[in-house]
């Protein structure tokens, strides 16, 4: 592996949490900030170690940071942590520092922004696309807290790419498509429920819930089984039992966080929903009224007591 520095771009959550992150790997990384520079410091505060169990840390982590306009060198390493309507411009502000042989690897949830950002890469630049369940939540411009562990896996998007391989070890897997649905699948239910409901990850498994829970997941897996779903290769497994292990087991890992949705919403800042629930309703084959409803909830904020009623009258 060469030494040359990751360009990490985004300084928020995601992407302060990568730059420490790449920083204990023993990676050099420069960070792209676009409103609010971190400073030359970030501190992660941790509520779990490595293993999962509950302990408080606090770390500080030396990173550059500079605007696009202020870069200067070539990167052979990149790594996009914007939300997935950024993700192609975020990627373009920079592409003149990025080389022609450059691993690119983003790292946002939903499906349809990995395409658009591969659509602007040269036939040379391979596409990592990446999951996580990690649970990050930003407090400062330059202040982090990782509140759920989480997994990521980073895979390359087109098969035909050449073998070159990913310079983070262990963390690769051969078929991320599936697991980009596979993560849909868990943020069409904890992402829009959280964030229409205000309420923290682990709240959606709350008895009062429990009913738009099943109905959600009967829901997803009558698109996610259809023969003519397009992705239905990657997304067949995905039965109702299966999903709501999936659901379940992220909600607990990562119970103190609020989601990325809810987040934004609070911050009253544009969602991914075009992207997660979106995604869903253009690609379904069949209707999906409850994905509709959520959809609705996040996106028209003065229907959303409506839309409450309506979802917690599911039986
Ligand atoms: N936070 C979490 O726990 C999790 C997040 N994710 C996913 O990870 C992705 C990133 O999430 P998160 O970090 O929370 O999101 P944030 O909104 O906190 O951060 C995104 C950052 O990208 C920056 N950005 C956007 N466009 C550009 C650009 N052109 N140049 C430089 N920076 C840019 C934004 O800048 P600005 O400050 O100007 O808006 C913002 O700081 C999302 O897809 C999210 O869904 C997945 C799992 C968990
Ligand atoms: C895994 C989860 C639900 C963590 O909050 C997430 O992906 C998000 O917030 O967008």
């Amino acid at each position: 592996m060469n030494n040359t520095p990751w360009l990490v771009i985004g300084a928020g959550a995601i992407g302060l949490f990568w730059a420490c992150k790449l920083q204990t790997l023993g990676h050099s990384v420069h960070l792209v900030y676009r409103s609010e520079s971190p400073g030359k410091k970030i501190t992660l505060d941790s509520l779990i170690d490595e293993n999962g169990q509950q302990q408080s840390t606090s770390t500080k982590h030396k990173v550059k940071s500079f605007m696009a306009s202020e870069l200067t060198e070539q990167y052979d390493k990149v790594l996009l942590c914007t939300k997935s309507f950024d993700l192609k411009d975020a990627f373009l502000q920079v592409s003149e520092h990025v080389t022609d042989d450059a691993t690119i690897a983003c790292l946002c949830n939903g499906v349809g922004a990995q395409e658009e950002l591969q659509s602007v890469l040269l036939d040379t630049q391979a596409l990592w696309a990446a999951i996580t369940s990690e649970g990050v939540l930003k407090i400062d411009k330059n202040h982090i807290k990782h509140t759920g562990l989480g997994d990521t896996y980073f895979g390359r998007w087109l098969q035909t790419d050449s073998n070159r391989e990913f310079p983070i070890d262990h963390l690769t897997v051969t078929n991320i498509h599936q697991r980009v649905i596979e993560k849909l699948a868990v943020n069409a239910v904890i992402n829009p429920i959280t964030a229409i409901f205000n309420i923290h990850n682990g709240d959606i498994l709350d008895e009062n819930f429990k009913p738009l829970i099943e109905a959600t997941l009967a829901e997803l897996e009558s698109v996610f089984t259809h023969p003519k779903f397009s992705y239905i290769e990657q997304s067949k497994h995905l039965t109702r039992a299966n999903l709501k292990n999936r659901v379940n087991t992220i909600a607990q890992l990562t119970r103190l966080n609020r989601s990325s949705m809810y987040e934004d919403i609070k911050l009253q800042r544009q969602t991914e929903n075009e992207f997660i629930s979106g995604f869903l309703l253009k690609n379904s084959p069949i209707e999906l009224p409850i994905q509709r409803l959520l959809y609705e909830g996040v996106a028209f904020s003065d229907q959303r007591e409506e839309t409450k009623k309506k979802l917690l009258s599911i039986t």
